[in-house]
């Protein structure tokens, strides 16, 4: 069978989108990391399908490249929101869900194949610390700890042993390194559940950091530029320093369509 694939990134954070509204393609873990292989296949960090959903615009499902569901992607859903608008699905904001809830994204601009986006995230779920280190949920898990020289981390390699700590977090981690560059600004580098290579952005992550910089440091700073290996991001959010909630969390960077083609499920 032949199915038709578009691909997408977000600054440097790279996807397979798909067409699933007549759910022909069934998603399967062992076909999803061969499409993903950058050798054997198309080569991402994860694949997306559009399907159709009844009340909203469509639902987007996420798969990391090993073939593992995740339910949120943060470039990803970005992504998702272009390759909705390239199809002509929805008006300029996009509703859609994905398994952490429900979504909306904002088309701020769209030239060509880029666009500029900005994404409606689920509030914020478990921030809980410990000795150097923050956990939360945005939208999937994530690991924080500070550092002093991004440069110097070795983020594959102690990315590889917290993502798998289950002992203290229980559905596994990403693992996000965190440098405060000045009063909003942050540099972040993330080792991500799912792929085997430090990715070059993470939007959940970026928000993640964003988030735990503000409940750090107590800042009323509630806007952050966020640099990463791949590019730049936005993230803003409204906070409530008396009970630390998060809420109207937007993420807002880059997406842009970069090929497309056809593959044959025979060969996955
Ligand atoms: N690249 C992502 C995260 C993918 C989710 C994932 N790696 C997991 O938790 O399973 C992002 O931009 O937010």
């Amino acid at each position: 069978m032949q199915t038709e694939f578009t691909k997408y990134e977000g600054a440097g954070n790279d996807f397979i989108l798909i067409d699933n509204r007549d759910g022909v393609f069934t998603p399967d873990a062992a076909v999803i990391a061969r499409l993903c292989d950058r050798h054997f296949g198309i080569g991402a960090d994860g694949l997306m399908t559009l399907a159709r959903n009844a009340e909203i615009d469509c639902s987007m499902r996420y798969y990391n490249a090993d073939g593992s569901e995740g339910e949120m992607c943060g470039n990803g859903a970005r992504c998702f929101a272009l390759f909705a608008h390239h199809l002509g699905i929805g008006g300029e904001t996009k509703y859609f869900d994905a398994a952490d809830g429900l979504h909306t994204a904002r088309i701020c601009r769209s030239k060509g194949s880029a666009g500029e986006i900005e994404l409606g995230m689920t509030a914020v779920r478990e921030i809980r610390t410990g000795e150097g280190w923050w956990f939360l949920n945005t939208g999937v898990p994530h690991y924080v700890e500070f550092v002093d020289d991004l440069e110097s981390v070795d983020v594959i390699g102690r990315g590889r042993i917290i993502r798998r700590d289950t002992a203290r977090f229980p559905q596994g981690t990403n693992v996000n390194f965190v440098q405060v560059t000045g009063n909003g600004t942050i540099r972040v580098r993330t080792y991500e559940r799912g792929v085997e290579n430090e990715t070059l952005a993470c939007g959940t992550g970026a928000t993640a950091a964003a988030i735990v910089t503000n409940f750090v440091l107590q800042r009323r700073t509630a806007h952050f530029a966020v640099s990463v290996p791949g590019g730049e991001l936005a993230v803003r959010f409204s906070h409530e320093p008396e009970t630390q909630t998060y809420t109207d969390i937007c993420l807002t960077g880059p997406a842009r369509r970069v090929f497309g083609g056809v593959f044959d499920s025979e060969n996955f």
